[in-house]
């Protein structure tokens, strides 16, 4: 099988390395040219941009996005669009909100999945999982490639129609913010608590046979043991929250309550800022009790 892929990054050349890997393939793109010779290094063949890929493709016409979700995403489907044909496919498998998704599926001719894609760059070697959502014909038929990029045909699952790959995902990564809080809260009452503990120590100790085992908290053995217990230089700001802001906001338009993921997405919003809110309380507690203000 023939696959075409834009978008070379972090996770984009592990799709191009696996789908090569499968025996598949490969015809890349990328607006950044070292990205395109890392690819043509793994043995793709290079295009010079996303029609070029469409035309190098034979009669089955496969592409795969793996371009930053947004904007990146709407501007290689104009320059795709006017020459997408019925029974060509196109999988997007970044972060897309499932909204912009199902849009984008009526706007194009061709057969259009949405695929959440998780695992994040330990993919490479593992493989991802990944939620696909769109026509269930062209779900069949990117199969091989779905087995190779996944962790094998367990690692990847048609979701439902246009939309509900990415809509999976967002969730997925709502839980995903929840579960760091948890695991974030527990070590902090660790570090501060009675004991001197020894943080890698206790992850590993819970990685193996634990019920709170999981990557997750592999990850957080991997911390400790870089980083030290006491996270050595690593600051106190958490970056990203854009799939975290979407699952908020859909559970409350949906009126399910998610106050665990809230408070997690609401932790990493305060951690960029000093908090007015905080500042507030500690003169208001000189206001109501003559408590010391705090000052810096
Ligand atoms: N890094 C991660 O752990 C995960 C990322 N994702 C999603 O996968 C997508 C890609 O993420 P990464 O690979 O981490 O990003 P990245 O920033 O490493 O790579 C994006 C690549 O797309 C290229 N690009 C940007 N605009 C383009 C355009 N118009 N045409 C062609 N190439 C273009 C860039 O030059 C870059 O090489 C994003 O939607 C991200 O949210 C999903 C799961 C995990
Ligand atoms: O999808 C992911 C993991 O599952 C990616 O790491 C993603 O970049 C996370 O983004 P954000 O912090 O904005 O939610």
């Amino acid at each position: 099988m023939q696959l075409g892929v834009i978008g070379l990054g972090r996770m984009g050349q592990i799709v191009v390395e696996r789908v090569l890997d499968a025996g598949h393939d490969v015809v890349a793109f990328d607006l950044n040219s070292e990205a395109v010779t890392t690819a043509a290094e793994a043995g793709a063949e290079t295009a010079e941009g996303p029609v070029d890929v469409l035309d190098r493709l034979g009669d089955e016409r496969r592409v795969w996005l793996m371009v930053p979700a947004g904007e990146a995403v709407d501007a290689t489907l104009d320059e795709l669009a006017p020459h997408l044909r019925e029974r060509d496919v196109v999988v997007d498998g970044g972060n897309s909100h499932f909204e912009a998704s199902v849009r984008r599926a009526e706007r194009v001719d061709a057969a259009y999945l949405d695929c959440g894609t998780s695992g994040g760059p330990a993919g490479a070697e593992l493989g991802f999982s990944l939620m696909i959502g769109g026509p269930a014909w062209a779900y069949e038929e990117m199969t091989p490639v779905f087995d190779a990029v996944a962790t094998g045909p367990e690692g990847h699952g048609h979701m439902g129609p246009a939309g509900s790959g990415h809509y999976v995902k967002m969730v997925h990564n709502g839980v995903e913010y929840a579960l760091m809080q948890a695991y974030g809260e527990g070590f902090e009452l660790l570090f501060e608590g009675r004991y001197d503990l020894d943080l890698e120590s206790v992850a590993r100790t819970w990685n193996n046979g634990a019920v709170i085992r999981s990557w997750l908290l592999e990850l957080c053995e991997e911390a400790f043991r870089e980083e030290g217990s006491d996270l050595g230089d690593v600051a106190d700001h958490v970056a990203g929250g854009s799939t975290g802001t979407w699952t908020v906001q859909e559970a409350l338009e949906q009126e399910v309550p998610v106050p665990l993921i809230y408070q997690a997405l609401a932790e990493r919003f305060a951690s960029r800022e000093e908090r007015f809110s905080r500042r507030l309380a500690n003169r208001l507690r000189y206001g109501f009790g003559r408590h010391e203000v705090a000052r810096e």
